[in-house]
């Protein structure tokens, strides 16, 4: 085990690199003043950083699965926009105590997310550069870019949202009449939060005798750890008006897409059934923890955990599209509600508050 401090900045960037790919893109990768790459469309560029004790704690920190969600939340943005992506920076502020093995795990991690989103896309995904700074807190910071508009390497094609969006696809093109798909899931990423949080042993009996993929409660914990988003589903959604990752949660996320587009987007609770139904052994177990009682009305409790994560949980990154385009969802979406004329977000008519995750708080 060598730490930071025992090897020059140099020398950790050596041992980093060392699991980076190449991409047919690249003309000058790291190691000049800036990174050049050949693009075909118009530029798609994305940020998003994981600040330890606001986006993940040491107590659970695993350096592979950090990469990993760092590079998913970022590919998510690019890849939601309709975009192919090329290539990331990605910078770095860790402890001088911090061991390079760990370091390497950590860009091992986001080298293998890139892959697997590249694998779905159809495309290469380098680490075309970035920065290293020694700080008390890590901080994982990823800019994704990527390209609209070229001679054929956007990843969907969009419709209603393509006017004046160089044929990215926005959050502001969903029309009355729309249908609501979401790909992916949501929920698990949220549920595996609490469960950390409470410091729920992940083997604990819950009576999940045979649990549905992906719900047991370490694969939710992983889901939090190591989201995985569905990067191949925005292929299939050839014909959407808009499109947005749920980051934020979906009452969050999908009011971002009414309020952008001057819609009323009405959430089906019916479709929402087969999301909530396999977090229900999660929230029963966290339920009966928080009042140590299997009493009465914890079902109702559990229910409405369950309830919450889905609409308030993001980090799963889940896709949530609109489009008049078809009359059965395309593979790896399902339809979870309509768009109408108005304003704001109901489940089955009533209002769905604003109330997914706000860094500051409100
Ligand atoms: N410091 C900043 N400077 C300029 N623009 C910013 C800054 N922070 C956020 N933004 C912009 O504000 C918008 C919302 O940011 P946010 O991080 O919430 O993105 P998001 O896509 O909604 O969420 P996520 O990145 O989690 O998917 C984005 O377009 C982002 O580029
Ligand atoms: C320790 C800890 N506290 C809270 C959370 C929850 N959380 C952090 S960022 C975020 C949304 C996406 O953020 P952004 O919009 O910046 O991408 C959520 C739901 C967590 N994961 N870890
Ligand atoms: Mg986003």
């Amino acid at each position: 085990m060598t730490r930071l401090s025992e090897l020059g900045e140099s020398h950790v960037l050596e041992r980093i690199l060392s699991h980076n790919r190449s991409g047919s893109q690249v003309i000058i990768g790291p190691g000049d003043d800036a990174a050049v790459t050949a693009v075909d469309g118009n530029l798609v560029s994305t940020a998003d950083m994981l600040v330890e004790n606001e986006d993940f704690t040491r107590t659970w920190l695993d350096w592979s699965r950090l990469g990993t969600k760092a590079a998913a939340q970022n590919l998510s943005d690019v890849c939601v926009m309709g975009a192919k992506p090329h290539g990331l920076l990605v910078s770095l502020a860790v402890p001088n105590s911090t061991e390079i093995e760990d370091l390497e795990a950590l860009f091992a991690g986001i080298v293998a997310e890139a892959a697997r989103a590249g694998e779905a896309l159809g495309c290469e995904i380098p680490i075309i550069g970035g920065d290293l700074s020694s700080s008390g807190l890590i901080v994982v910071a990823i800019t994704a870019l990527g390209t609209v508009g070229g001679s054929g390497t956007g990843t969907a094609a969009s419709s209603a949202g393509t006017h004046g969006s160089g044929a990215a696809i926005t959050r502001a093109g969903a029309q009355p009449g729309d249908s609501i798909y979401l790909a992916g899931t949501i929920g698990r990423a949220a549920a595996g939060l609490d469960l950390l949080f409470a410091g729920v042993d992940p083997n604990a009996d819950v009576g999940q005798d045979d649990p549905q993929p992906g719900t047991s409660l370490t694969e939710l914990i992983n889901t939090q750890l190591a989201p995985q988003p569905d990067y191949a589903a925005v292929l299939e959604m050839r014909a959407a008006s808009a499109m947005i990752d749920v980051s934020d949660g979906l009452s969050t996320d999908l009011g971002r897409v009414a309020a952008a587009s001057g819609v009323h987007a009405c959430i089906d609770r019916t479709a929402l059934q087969e999301l909530i139904d396999p977090l229900l052994p999660a929230a029963r177990h966290l339920v009966a923890r928080s009042s140590g009682t299997q009493a009465a009305g914890s079902t109702d409790k559990a229910e409405e955990l369950a309830l919450h994560w889905v609409l308030n949980g993001g980090e799963d990154h889940g896709f949530v599209a609109s489009s008049a385009q078809f009359d059965t969802p395309p593979v790896g979406w399902r339809r979870i509600g309509e768009m109408r004329d108005g304003s704001g977000v109901t489940l089955d008519g009533a209002p769905v508050p604003t109330s997914g995750f706000s860094h500051f708080g409100k």
